[in-house]
C-alpha cells in the first residue's frame, strides 16, 4: 500500500484493455491521469485538548460519464497514490456496471481505532468541512470503504447540511437508514458478489456446494461468509490481520461472526469453534474451490500466487492480484472474477440510495435484491461473453467493456479542449 507505482501497476491493465480495441490515443491518455486530487490537513482538537493533524484527500478521477463516486477510507498507511488509483479503478467499476458515474476516492491517513467516538466525529466533520465544495450530489459522492462506517457518513452528511443550509441527502451514500440510508446497503459488496458467483457456477465448474476460503473478515468478508454458508457451502477457512483459522468440514459461521463483533479476532475463536490457527499468509494457500481476498489491496504476488488451490477467486477487495501474480493464476487455470465487477455491489446499491434520495421514494429490501441481482447478471454476462469471444481473462474482458463505454462517453464530449487550448 506504500509503494509509489501503485498508480503505474493499475493503468497496466488499461494499456492491457486498450491494445483489443480500435481507441483514439487521446482517450487513453485523459484516462492515465486523474482529473483533480485535492490535498489537506484537517487540524482537529483532541478530547485532551491538545491538537492534532491528518492528511486528508480527494480524488475526481474521470467526470465523463457522470459526478465522481467512490468511498473514504480512514488508515494509517494511506497515500496519496492509493487514493489515486482507487478512484481510478472506481472509474472502470462505475463503467463496467453502467452507472451514471465517474470515479473518485477519499482518504484520511489515520488509525481511527487510536480516536475516541467524538474525535472520530471531529475528524468526520473536518473532512467535510475541508471537501464540502468538492462534493456534492451532481459533482462527486462519497460513501464508506475501509473503516469508515454509516455513522460516520451520518456526520458527514450532517456537516454537508449545515454547511450549505439545505437537506441533501444525496451527497453521500452508505447514511444510516434513518437519514435516508437505502436498505440492503450492509451486505450490498458481498451479495453482489455471491450473486455473480451463483449466475456463473456453471460455466466456474461450481456447481453444488463448495468449500469457500476468505481472506479477510470485515463488512466484505463476514456478509460473504454468511451468504455462502446459508446457500450450503461450506466456509473452510477465514483470516484477519492478526492471522487465520482452519477447519476442513466447516467453521460455525454465525459463532465467528458473533465473536468477531465481540471484538475478537479470528484467531482468538480458534479452539471455541474447533478450528486450527494458521498464518495470515497461509490462509491463501488452503484447500478451497473458492478464495475471497476480502482484505486490502496487492495481497497475492509473485511470492504467493503459485500456492493458490483455489477453482474461482472471486475478488470483493479492490486490487488484491497483482498483474504478476494475474499471469500465474491465469496459467494454473484460475479464475478471476475482478474487482471491478465482483465488489460492484457496492457501489451499485450505493447508486440504488442516491437514486432514492434524489426521487424521495424509497424501495423495500425485495426491490433492492432484484435490482442488484439483475444488474450483476447483466453485466456479468456480458464480461464473461466477452472473455470467451475474445479468448481473454474474466479482468481484460472487464476492462474492454468498461473501456468501450469510457470511450464513447470521451469521443461523444467532442473536441471542446482543441479550440480553448
Ligand atoms: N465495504 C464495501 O462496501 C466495499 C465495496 C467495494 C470494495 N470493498 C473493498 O473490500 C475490502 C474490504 O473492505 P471492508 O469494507 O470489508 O473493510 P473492513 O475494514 O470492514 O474489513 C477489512 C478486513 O481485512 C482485514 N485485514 C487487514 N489486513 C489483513 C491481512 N494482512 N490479512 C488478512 N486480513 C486482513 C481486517 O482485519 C478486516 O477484518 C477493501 O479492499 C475495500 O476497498 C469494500
Amino acid at each position: 500500500m506504500t509503494d509509489d507505482n501503485l498508480l503505474d501497476r493499475a493503468l497496466i491493465r488499461l494499456e492491457e484493455a486498450a491494445s483489443h480495441l480500435q481507441i483514439d490515443q487521446d482517450v487513453i491518455e485523459k484516462l492515465k491521469y486523474p482529473r483533480e486530487t485535492t490535498k489537506t490537513s484537517l487540524l482537529i482538537r483532541m478530547d485532551d485538548g491538545s491538537r492534532k493533524s491528518f492528511l486528508a484527500w480527494r480524488c475526481r478521477y474521470d467526470d465523463t460519464r457522470g459526478p465522481t463516486k467512490g468511498g473514504i477510507r480512514f488508515h494509517p498507511d494511506s497515500t496519496i497514490e492509493e487514493v489515486e488509483t482507487l478512484a481510478f479503478w472506481m472509474t472502470f467499476k462505475c463503467a463496467v456496471m453502467n452507472l451514471p458515474y465517474g470515479g473518485g476516492k477519499g482518504a484520511v491517513r489515520v488509525d481511527p481505532r487510536t480516536l475516541s467516538k467524538s474525535e472520530l466525529e471531529r475528524l468526520s466533520r473536518a473532512y467535510m468541512q475541508a471537501f464540502a465544495r468538492t462534493v456534492g450530489p451532481d459533482r462527486d459522492i462519497p460513501a464508506p470503504d475501509v473503516y469508515t462506517n454509516a455513522m460516520i457518513m451520518g456526520w458527514m452528511a450532517d456537516e454537508y447540511n449545515q454547511i450549505t443550509g439545505s437537506v441533501t441527502p444525496a451527497v453521500i451514500t452508505g447514511k444510516p437508514i434513518a437519514l435516508g440510508g437505502s436498505l440492503g446497503r450492509n451486505d450490498a459488496t458481498a451479495r453482489g458478489g455471491f450473486y455473480l458467483v451463483q449466475h456463473l457456477a456453471a460455466e466456474l465448474g461450481l456447481s453444488g456446494s463448495r468449500t469457500v476460503a476468505i481472506q479477510g473478515f470485515g463488512n466484505a468478508g463476514q456478509y460473504f461468509a454468511e451468504l455462502a454458508a446459508a446457500d450450503g457451502n461450506t466456509v473452510v477457512a477465514v483470516s484477519d490481520s492478526a492471522g487465520a483459522i482452519y477447519k476442513a468440514d466447516g467453521l460455525d459461521v454465525t459463532k465467528l461472526i458473533a465473536g468477531k463483533n465481540s471484538g475478537k479476532r479470528v484467531a482468538d475463536l480458534a479452539a471455541e469453534l474447533g478450528a486450527t490457527v494458521i498464518s495470515a499468509d497461509d490462509l491463501i494457500a488452503v484447500e478451497a474451490d473458492v478464495l475471497v481476498p476480502a482484505a486490502l489491496e496487492e495481497m497475492i504476488t509473485v511470492k504467493n500466487a503459485a500456492s493458490i488451490k483455489a477453482k474461482v477467486v472471486v475478488e470483493l477487495a479492490n486490487g488484491p492480484v497483482t498483474a504478476e501474480a494475474d499471469k500465474i493464476l491465469t496459467e494454473k487455470g484460475v479464475v478471476v472474477l475482478p474487482d471491478i465487477l465482483a465488489n460492484a455491489g457496492g457501489v451499485t446499491v450505493s447508486y440504488f440510495e442516491w437514486v432514492q434520495n434524489r426521487q424521495g421514494f424509497y424501495w423495500d429490501l425485495e426491490e433492492i435484491h432484484a435490482r442488484l441481482k439483475k444488474m450483476m447478471e447483466r453485466e456479468g454476462r456480458a464480461v464473461w461473453d466477452i472473455a470467451q469471444e475474445r479468448k481473454v481473462s474474466v479482468r481484460s474482458a472487464a476492462y474492454i467493456h468498461a473501456l468501450g463505454r469510457l470511450s464513447t462517453a470521451i469521443e461523444a464530449h467532442g473536441t471542446q479542449p482543441y479550440f480553448v487550448g
